[in-house]
């Protein structure tokens, strides 16, 4: 343990605290970060203020402090809490005489660590080189070392910028292609062209709440599982950085598709949420989301909070939810219990798993209703059908038809209409 930490690049953490309730949450999650990186944090500072310095961040008083102690601390790089300019970022270097990374970078470079799918670590490089372009800078030139090669004809600095700035958007273009590509193969694509009169539903929330040991809970429970059909689970933040579709079938024969995706943090980058953008469109085609929330965290309400604000950014508004307070093995508190729209349990629990499946069979049913049908002998595929989409409770064959009943979805029950009794 020592040895690992003695290994770690020891970051040194700070920001400007302009009178922000959250202030001390946002730190929190920053340094929750930092050690997501593979960095140890040795050490914090803040400076209240009523806005930052331009070309700054921080007061030169402030940064002679960080410095000071950063250096006492060995820290080799200063990490802040808010998006910097490249201005900032260059002068803060030269003044501290430490690598600079801004909130931003460290997100990225967590999500570039994670990804291991073709579709995420397109996404995380579509969002580092959006980040990246307009940073760069003709003293950081990049592609100096090209001198001489086909640019003789430029004139230097300028020139080279544009080259540098060309380049990327070349790359960017292909990505975009590329993610295309991938897209269109997606196995969420043939979920959705297959399955969708099927409800969706979707586990979303605060990344490391539990979202893919609740997708697993609900395939062990409810499905004939094979491991390979699970998810990734990990104690650590962003460990899912895809979404995986699965279908959930019900003993009392109800189905629905369940979707696991990237979770959220504070202030998460808006480049990044535009190149998750297929990633996240799941959550966006739901009929009902699972917001899953660590009960045992004592800053359970701001992540709530959290993930409500990344929500309104990606554009999810008016689906239902569920919020799924989970990690109740944790508390004191008593668990499975329903309360209202919301539930408190343990997704490690398999009493826990099957009334939050009982929650969400409610919540995605509530408008389906029992019917009874006369469907005609060669019906077959009609009946099939109602097995895949209703809930059928009884089912004889009769000389002249087959009497069903079933729940029926109000779009079914349109397109049944000539059947019933
Ligand atoms: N004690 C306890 N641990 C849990 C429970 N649910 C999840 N965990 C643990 O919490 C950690 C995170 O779980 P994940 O399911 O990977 O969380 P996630 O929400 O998918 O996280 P990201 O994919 O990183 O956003 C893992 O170590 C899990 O074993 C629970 O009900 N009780
Ligand atoms: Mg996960």
């Amino acid at each position: 343990m020592i040895d690992n930490q003695s290994k770690k690049t020891k970051a040194f953490i700070a920001g400007v605290n302009l009178n922000d309730p959250n202030f001390e949450y946002y730190m929190t999650e920053l340094a929750n970060l930092t050690e997501a990186n593979n960095m140890e944090v040795v050490g914090r500072a803040q400076q209240n203020a009523e806005k930052v310095v331009v070309g700054t961040y921080f007061g030169l008083g402030k940064i002679n402090e960080i410095k000071a102690m950063a250096q006492g601390l060995k820290a080799k790089v200063l990490i802040i809490n808010d998006e910097l300019t490249p201005v900032q970022i260059r002068n803060l270097e030269k003044l501290t005489k430490l690598r600079v990374i801004d909130r931003t970078e460290l997100i990225l470079e967590i999500f570039s660590s994670r990804a291991r799918t073709k579709q995420a670590k397109l996404q995380v490089q579509l969002a580092r080189l959006q980040y990246e372009l307009p940073r760069l800078h003709p003293s950081e030139n990049n592609l100096d070392q090209q001198r001489g090669g086909g640019f003789n004809n430029r004139g230097a600095g300028e020139s080279k910028l544009e080259l540098n700035r060309r380049t990327i958007g070349k790359q960017i273009s292909a990505i975009k292609k590329e993610l295309k590509a991938v897209a269109s193969q997606e196995e969420l694509k043939s979920a959705r062209r297959n399955q969708n009169h099927i409800p969706k539903v979707a586990l979303v929330g605060y990344t490391n709440a539990g979202k893919s040991t609740t997708m697993n809970g609900l395939l062990k429970t409810f499905t004939d599982e094979k491991p390979d059909k699970q998810v990734f689970v990990k104690n650590m933040l962003f460990a899912t950085l895809d979404t995986s579709v699965r279908r959930i079938d019900m003993d009392n024969n109800f189905s629905f598709i369940l979707s696991d995706t990237v979770g959220f943090i504070s202030k998460l980058p808006h480049n990044l949420v535009e190149s998750f953008k297929a990633t996240l469109q799941e959550a966006k085609d739901a009929d009902l989301l699972v917001n899953v929330v660590d009960s045992s965290d004592p800053n359970m309400i701001q992540m709530i909070r959290t993930t409500q604000e990344v929500l309104n950014e990606i554009g999810v508004k008016d689906i239902p939810m569920i919020t799924a307070y989970n990690k109740a093995d944790k508390t004191d508190r008593n668990y499975p219990q329903i309360e209202g729209n919301d539930i408190l349990y343990s997704a490690i629990d398999e009493k826990s798993i099957k009334l939050l499946a009982d929650l969400i069979t409610k919540r995605v049913f509530s408008d389906y209703e029992s019917f009874n049908l006369k469907l005609p002998l060669a019906a077959g595929r009609d009946l099939a059908y109602l097995h895949e989409h209703a809930q059928v409770t009884k089912e004889d064959y009769e000389d002249d038809g087959i009497m069903i009943t079933a729940n029926i979805s109000p779009s079914d029950q349109a397109k049944f209409k000539q059947y019933l009794v």
